[in-house]
């Protein structure tokens, strides 16, 4: 998943769409050595294997899509992306004015075709998985963290991955993690008391909702009491260093070079932080698969039962054939769980409670509701059930997704090529960017996009929107297969937050009370921290 667009990271989102010339073979290998670039000159991927004259074609094919105005002929849109709070004003401007889609080219060898309306996505996401491609420009970062997993890999190997593993998210299982998300919200809740009692109650949301996620994810993932949100622990700090340091190359041109990268300081810090989470994660699985080994059937049934935690799922793991994932891939996906799970959620959970702390009747709106629910409990806990009786916090927080959705844009190619609306074609090979962000912020859908306003997910507006309308977890086969998770683990959060806190605007360490800068990172951040102010609420009968 890709969410920024760093004017420098020009590489990782153009495409070599007509990479047939002798330039392209050039270029290529030069940015990318040690990968297999003899396909530039028609000998390897069928993906881009094109009869002679094909870049004509193509180029006829791309036609047909707006091109906004460059700087150059030559070099077309190189260096006009923006990041930070400009990248996304820009895309405001785009979706204003292009309505559905453009096209980008960054010098004679890469166009991107970029949507950002429901129409034009639609057929893009749903395509089948078995002729969509995530292009390894944009996701081979990724690959020495997270290994051939199922965000990463492509066609059967990832449809064999993605049936193994949609038993994992099933609600049977994801029941069993609520009280995981009570726990580690009240550790956090506590620790928040303690920074109040201490005459501070101006607090940044992203370092301590990260580690909470985090904290849910370990316990969910591997059944491991970190205790990460009290006290520094290695693994948890390796994966916050990691996920980081993909940042920062992305926004390193010269760092894009692997033989480059790993002789930078950041390289070293990069192979250090992977070794420790290797480390961790190889050990657990393997201790697993040994106990699972050592116990006959007659004991694993005669032992205490277990919660099983997602480890245990995926080792059980088999397709019709009864062949189980082998130890290499389950150490992927488990590292992918961690990485796709933890600031995904902690953005979508910072966000919301962001909006409800600008919306203060919206906010009072939700605790009422979660007060109402609670009200006959001794406990003060949020059950699986409670889940689907919090009709407006849930309207809430998918406002706060389309809003500030944490993942800004996805990029695919295609086998095939895919027929747009109004006849437009996207050529095989070329990357399309489907734009998260601009698709919930084009006024064409959503009236008023920048408003906040919880009532368009009321249930008898869905009917009127399309369903690739909202795609805060993008949609189709390739959709987020973490998504029940991360919704309930946003109910508990915010419902047991608005329990016992009231919030509002915070100030930032600048002094900026207001004007929250965004910052397209990984995830949806803010520039300086998510301040808000939180002020503790009188207990349940004091
Ligand atoms: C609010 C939280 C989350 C958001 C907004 C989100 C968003 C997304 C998006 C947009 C994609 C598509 C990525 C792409 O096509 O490149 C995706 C894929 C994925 N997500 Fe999530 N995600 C969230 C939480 C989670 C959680 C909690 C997990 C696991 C515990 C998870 C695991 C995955 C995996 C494994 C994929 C790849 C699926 C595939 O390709 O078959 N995500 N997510």
């Amino acid at each position: 998943m890709i969410t920024s667009w760093p004017s420098s990271d020009i590489f990782h989102y153009a495409c070599p769409s007509w990479c047939s010339g002798s330039a392209s073979q050039v270029l290529l290998p030069l940015f990318y050595p040690g990968r297999d670039w003899s396909w530039t000159g028609g000998n390897r991927c069928d993906l881009d294997r094109e009869p002679a004259g094909a870049p004509r074609l193509v180029l006829r094919k791309l036609s047909c899509f707006s091109k906004p105005p460059t700087h150059s002929w030559l070099i077309g849109h190189l260096g006009q992306m923006k990041s930070a709070e400009e990248g996304l004003l820009q895309v405001d401007e785009l979706v204003k004015t292009y309505k559905h889609s453009c096209s980008w080219f960054f010098g004679p060898f890469y166009h991107l075709v970029r949507v950002f309306h429901p129409d034009f996505v639609k057929p893009l996401l749903m395509a089948p998985g078995s002729i969509t491609v995530k292009d390894e420009l944009v996701y081979d970062h990724l690959r020495p963290w997270l290994g051939d997993s199922l965000l990463i890999s492509n066609g059967d190997e990832w449809s064999r991955k993605r049936r193994l593993l949609t038993s994992a998210f099933h609600f049977d299982i994801l029941k069993n993690y609520i009280v995981t998300f009570n726990t580690s919200t009240n550790i956090m809740h506590e620790k928040w008391k303690r920074t109040i009692m201490n005459g501070n109650n101006n607090i940044e949301m992203f370092n301590d909702v990260t580690l909470m996620t985090l904290d849910s994810l370990l316990k969910c993932a591997f059944s491991c009491s970190s205790n990460c949100q009290e006290s520094t622990n290695e693994y948890v700090s390796a994966i916050v260093e990691l996920s980081d340091l993909i940042m920062d190359r992305r926004l390193k041109m010269l760092h894009h070079w692997d033989w480059i990268y790993w002789k930078t300081k950041q390289g070293q810090r990069f192979k250090k932080a992977l070794s420790i989470v290797h480390g961790y994660t190889r050990d657990v699985v393997q201790k697993r698969r040994l106990l699972i080994s050592q116990q006959t059937k007659s004991e694993l049934s005669a032992a205490a039962p277990k919660r099983k935690d997602f480890v245990d799922i995926i080792l059980s793991a088999e397709d019709e054939d009864g062949q189980g994932l082998s130890d290499e891939e389950i150490l992927a996906e488990a590292n992918t769980f961690m990485f796709a799970g933890h600031d995904t959620t902690a953005s979508a959970i910072c966000w919301t409670l962001y909006n409800l702390a600008q919306h203060s009747h919206y906010q009072e709106k939700c605790r009422e509701e979660v007060i109402e629910l609670l009200k006959e409990r001794d406990e003060l806990a949020i059950e699986w059930e409670d889940l689907t009786n919090l009709p407006f916090t849930t309207m809430c927080i998918k406002e706060s997704l389309r809003l500030h959705s944490p993942v800004q844009a996805v990029t695919r190619k295609y086998t095939q090529d895919i027929t747009l609306p109004g006849n437009r074609t996207v050529p095989k090979g070329v990357i399309c960017l489907v734009s998260i962000y601009g698709t919930h912020h084009n006024p064409v859908v959503w009236s008023n996009p920048n408003d906040f306003d919880p009532m368009r997910f009321e249930l008898n507006n869905k009917e009127t929107r399309s369903s690739t309308a909202f795609i805060p977890f993008s949609a189709g086969p390739r959709n987020c297969i973490g998504q029940k998770f991360a919704l309930a683990e946003l109910k508990v959060v915010v419902a047991l937050t608005l329990l016992r806190f009231r919030l509002s605007p915070g100030v930032n360490p600048d002094g900026r009370t207001t004007g929250v800068r965004r910052l397209p990172q990984l995830v949806l951040r803010a520039e300086g921290g998510l301040w808000l102010q939180v002020e503790p609420l009188k207990p349940k009968g004091t």
